[in-house]
């Protein structure tokens, strides 16, 4: 088995076969969302010789504290994320190198670095082990991680890619709701590279670029709330105000036309309707950084409001990240949930290694591929204020690209 799995010469993510059985074998969740096995003979794209690459797209986060310093600097220098004018290569640097400090302590706090790594991979791993089951016809599917500002960071994993002599590639973000500051950014590096190290076009990439209410992720997110509800007492349960919050974006993202609020918003709706609207709840932002105008209520602000008026049964739950990280362990657990000292304050478990959320990923691959390797026509559409060269060039790319994987 391990041989069929670890295709020869690969050097990708090694593949985990001892937990496949389990995976494979389809639950009630299973049958409800990854319907059939595909026929090889079905209509969809196959990648005849070897095999299709499952690339993980994500920030990223440091692994040591020693990391921080680097993952910031990468971080101040991404004119997708964050524009600082002509200045960028100085002003960069220079707030990445006074911002150190404070977040290495942070990382510290959270016992020295950022899980995102292990996660990442492990759903990568999971995911593709799957996939091989229920999309035999384009097996085998090699996970790769591709993180825009931490190990293995994007250029690695592509020029590895080039290397292992892959040919197909699908580029999954990890963000399930899609802003230009996250995703936009993986696509725009992916462009970038692609066009450095791949002129002839070796691989022919497909985009995976959002999935904000996909059934599993739903299921996922609304059995979390479900095992946190049941942690309070009967009289109290249905009176717990959910708060879900997402990582909050500067308001002149918002005001260009970014689709990420909606998407957001339209992930809690779905998680409430899976819930019945049982419970009050509210969509909150954190994490904002700067001076400027973001996106509120602030998380932290709603918290402290809501305790004033008495509501003391709170669950905050991340909604837009779907691993660990620091916003989660230490700004929701450690700064929020721990100075507010309210024992009806909790947060929902985060997806990290939950099976039907492996489940969920499987599936929106193996729909990826059935579907000729669609993108969304969302993914074509630039935002109304966009001026970005980058954006214009990548949508393009991607868009041949995908005309192309189609062919294959
Ligand atoms: C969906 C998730 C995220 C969006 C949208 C997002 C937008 C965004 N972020 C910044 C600035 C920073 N983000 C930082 C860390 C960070 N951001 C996210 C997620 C989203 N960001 C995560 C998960 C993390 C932490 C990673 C980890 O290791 O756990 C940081 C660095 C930390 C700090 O200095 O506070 C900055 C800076 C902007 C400007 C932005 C939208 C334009
Ligand atoms: S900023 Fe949204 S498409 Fe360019
Ligand atoms: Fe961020």
């Amino acid at each position: 088995m391990a041989s069929l799995l670890f295709p020869t010469g690969r050097t990708a993510l090694p593949r985990a076969s001892a937990r496949l059985s389990s995976l494979a074998r389809p639950s009630y969740l299973s049958r409800r969302f990854l319907a059939t096995a595909s026929d090889p003979n079905d209509g969809s794209t196959s990648s005849s010789n070897n095999g299709t690459a499952i690339v993980m797209l994500n920030m990223g986060g440091p692994g040591t504290t020693d990391e921080v310093g680097d993952f910031l600097s990468r971080l101040f220098m991404d004119k997708d994320l964050i524009p600082l004018g002509p200045l960028q290569k100085y002003l960069g640097p220079l707030i990445s190198r006074r911002r150190t400090p404070k977040i290495q302590h942070q990382y510290s706090e959270i016992g020295g670095g950022s899980p995102i790594r292990k996660w990442t991979e492990l759903q990568a791993r999971e995911a593709c082990n799957l996939l091989d089951h229920i999309h035999p016809s384009t097996a085998p599917h090699t996970p790769y991680v591709a993180f825009r500002y931490a190990s293995p960071l994007t250029e690695d994993t592509v020029r590895q890619m080039l290397s292992d002599g892959v040919t197909r590639a699908v580029a999954f973000t990890q963000y399930p709701q899609y802003s230009c500051s996250t995703t936009g950014s993986s696509l725009n590096e992916v462009w970038r590279l692609a066009k450095k190290y791949d002129p002839t076009n070796q691989i022919k990439w497909s985009v995976i670029d959002r999935w904000p209410t996909h059934p599993g992720l739903v299921e996922v997110f609304a059995r979390h709330i479900e095992e946190s509800l049941a942690t309070y007492s009967p009289s109290e349960r249905e009176e717990v105000v959910l708060l879900f919050s997402a990582h909050s974006l500067p308001m002149s993202v918002v005001n260009r036309g970014d689709p990420y609020p909606a998407e957001v918003a339209a992930t809690v709706w779905a998680v409430m309707q899976r819930l019945k609207f049982k419970n009050p709840y509210r969509l909150v932002w954190q994490s904002q950084v700067g001076p400027s105008a973001w996106l509120g209520a602030q998380t932290a602000t709603t918290v402290e409001e809501y305790v004033k008026k008495g509501q003391t049964n709170l669950l905050l739950i991340p909604i837009a990240f779907t691993s660990d990280h620091i916003e989660t362990l230490y700004e929701l657990d450690l700064e929020i949930i721990g100075d507010a000292k309210q024992p009806g304050i909790k947060r929902a478990e985060s997806l990290n290694g939950d099976p039907i959320f492996i489940r969920a990923l499987a599936d929106i691959a193996k729909n990826h591929l059935e579907n000729a390797g669609r993108s969304t026509p969302q993914l074509y559409l630039r935002c109304p204020k966009c001026t970005s060269e980058r954006c214009r060039e990548q949508k393009a790319f991607f868009r041949q690209q995908q005309t192309e994987a189609a062919a294959t």
